[in-house]
């Protein structure tokens, strides 16, 4: 053997043994190289392979895209991308987790590359197809925790509404969206009416169920678009998008009617609670989105002072 062909010898089996598919197509998506790492996840051995076409050694390969990508190497001679982001199995390969002993689905990478041929132009493209699964599954557990810590940091634990600061945040985004582009909305405020002698007849824990009952007909009643919150101990805050003053009185109403219907439950039995809710209007006069809360908040306070159980809408 000449030293030309030992050195071909050579590379040929560094690229069986690589940690990567690597795949070799000619123009008619026919493979003329398949490595170990191809036979050992596809179970197809490179005697099958070879000769084959790719996509009917393989139909869950989305063929109209990668053939895309295929004719773009052939194309333009440059090389071609995808990632696990984009496209998280492109084989149906397994990959057990040394650490767990779980299997699931491997993650690939993928690059494309031009084999150009004596002319010069692209005779073949070569696939290399990457395991990326130990780097994408920690990105996703890690995705996945900051998501439940960003949930868990906005929701008031009691009731599973808004907290506070998050539906200010949301108010605020509303206000300045509002203030640039105008448009319609509308604020709600209400509070259980004596929640105090709730809690001294019937007990803390009553008091906190039915905070959570109020919550849930506070979700029943409401929009997809609505956004409710927990404002502070027995008060809650609604934000109504795209809501004029009327639309606003008349869920307030609604709310109001649904309440004073519901029946809190107690270990000897059912009771009653109203509450008295508070609206404003978006005005483009509001210089902050605390004086539209305020607007509101006076509005509340004159349904409190006018005999509670009842829904005010705030008059400049
Ligand atoms: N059970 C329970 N009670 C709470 C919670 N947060 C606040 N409270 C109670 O809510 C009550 C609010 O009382 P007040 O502010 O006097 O108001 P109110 O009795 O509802 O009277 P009006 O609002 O004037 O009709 C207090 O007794 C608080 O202890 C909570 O998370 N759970």
């Amino acid at each position: 053997m000449n030293e030309q062909t030992q050195n071909m010898h050579s590379l040929l089996q560094m690229l069986q043994t690589i940690e990567a598919g690597l795949v070799v197509l000619d123009r008619n998506n026919q493979v003329q190289v398949w490595n170990s790492f191809m036979e050992n996840h596809s179970g197809i051995r490179v005697s099958k392979a070879r000769g084959s076409n790719l996509f009917e050694l393989f139909p869950e390969l989305p063929e109209r895209w990668l053939q895309r990508k295929i004719d773009f190497v052939f194309g333009l001679k440059s090389r071609a991308y995808s990632t696990w982001e984009q496209r998280p199995h492109l084989f149906d390969f397994s990959s057990v987790r040394p650490l767990t002993g779980n299997t699931t689905l491997m993650y690939q990478n993928l690059t494309i590359n031009p084999l150009l041929g004596p002319d010069g132009e692209v005779a073949q493209v070569c696939m290399l197809i990457y395991d990326v699964t130990d780097t994408a599954m920690s990105k996703l557990a890690l995705r996945s925790a900051n998501q439940a810590l960003e949930h868990l940091s906005q929701t008031d634990k009691l009731t599973g509404l808004f907290n506070r600061g998050h539906w200010e945040e949301c108010l605020i985004q509303e206000f300045q969206r509002l203030k640039r582009y105008s448009g319609d909305a509308s604020l709600l405020l209400f509070d259980i009416d004596h929640f105090k002698a709730v809690n001294d007849n019937y007990g803390h824990d009553v008091g906190d169920e039915v905070l959570r009952q109020m919550a849930n007909l506070i979700r029943a009643n409401l929009r997809e678009t609505d956004i409710a919150g927990r404002f502070g101990g027995e008060e809650f805050a609604i934000l109504l998008p795209n809501t004029q003053a009327e639309a606003a009185m008349q869920l307030a109403e609604r709310l109001r009617q649904k309440v004073r219907e519901y029946p809190m439950q107690h270990t000897q039995g059912n009771f009653q609670v109203t509450v008295s809710l508070g609206v404003a209007d978006f005005d483009s006069d509001q210089t902050s989105h605390q004086e539209w809360l305020k607007h509101a908040d006076n509005a509340l306070y004159e349904a409190k002072n006018a005999g509670r159980d009842q829904a005010i809408l705030f008059k400049k």
